[in-house]
C-alpha cells in the first residue's frame, strides 16, 4: 500500500549509507614500549569512547543499515572484558588508541558482523577530549 504523505516524492540519489554508534568504558593502561621518562609509560586511566561505523549500499526493512540494537554484543564485550581493567594486562597488543581500534575492529568482524546486514567500516577510539585514533577496515 502506498504511503499517504503531505510532501511530494523526490528522486532518491545513489550513494552509500553510513551509521555510527558510540560506547564508553573506563580503563587504565600504561604504554610499556615507551621510555620511562614519557608520561604515558606510567599507569594512568581514561574514559574511553569507542565509535563503530557501519556501511551498506542497500537498506534492510524498515530502512536500516543495521539495527542499532543489534550492536549490543559489542557493548557487552566492552563492559564485560575491558571496563575497569588495565588494558596492557589483557590486550594481545600494545594498549595504544590505534592498536585498540584495530583490535576492536577484529573482534567486531569476528563476533558481530556475521549476524548483521551492514559492514564495519571503521572504529574510532577516543582516550581524551583532544586525542583519538581511527582504524579503517579495508573494503572486501
Ligand atoms: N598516537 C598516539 N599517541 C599517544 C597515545 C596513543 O594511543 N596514540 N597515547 C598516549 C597516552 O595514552 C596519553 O594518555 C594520551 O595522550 P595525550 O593526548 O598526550 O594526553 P594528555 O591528557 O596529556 O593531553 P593534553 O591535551 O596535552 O593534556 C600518548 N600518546
Ligand atoms: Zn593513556
Amino acid at each position: 500500500m502506498a504511503l499517504s504523505t503531505a510532501l511530494p516524492a523526490v528522486g532518491m540519489p545513489p550513494g552509500v549509507f553510513r551509521i555510527g554508534k558510540s560506547f564508553t568504558f573506563e580503563a587504565g593502561h600504561r604504554l610499556t614500549g615507551l621510555p620511562p621518562e614519557h608520561q604515558c609509560s606510567r599507569q594512568h586511566g581514561h574514559s574511553y569512547t569507542v565509535e563503530v561505523e557501519l556501511v551498506a549500499d542497500e537498506l534492510v526493512t524498515p530502512g536500516f543499515v543495521t539495527d542499532f540494537a543489534d550492536l549490543k554484543p559489542f557493548k557487552a564485550f566492552l563492559d564485560g572484558e575491558l571496563d575497569h581493567r588495565n588494558l596492557h594486562e589483557i590486550l594481545p597488543v600494545e594498549a595504544t588508541s590505534e592498536l585498540l581500534a584495530q583490535y576492536l575492529a577484529g573482534w567486531f568482524v569476528q563476533h558481530v558482523q556475521p549476524g548483521i546486514p551492514g559492514r564495519l567500516a571503521a572504529v574510532q577510539v577516543r582516550e581524551t577530549g583532544s586525542s583519538w585514533a581511527r582504524f579503517e577496515v579495508a573494503a572486501p
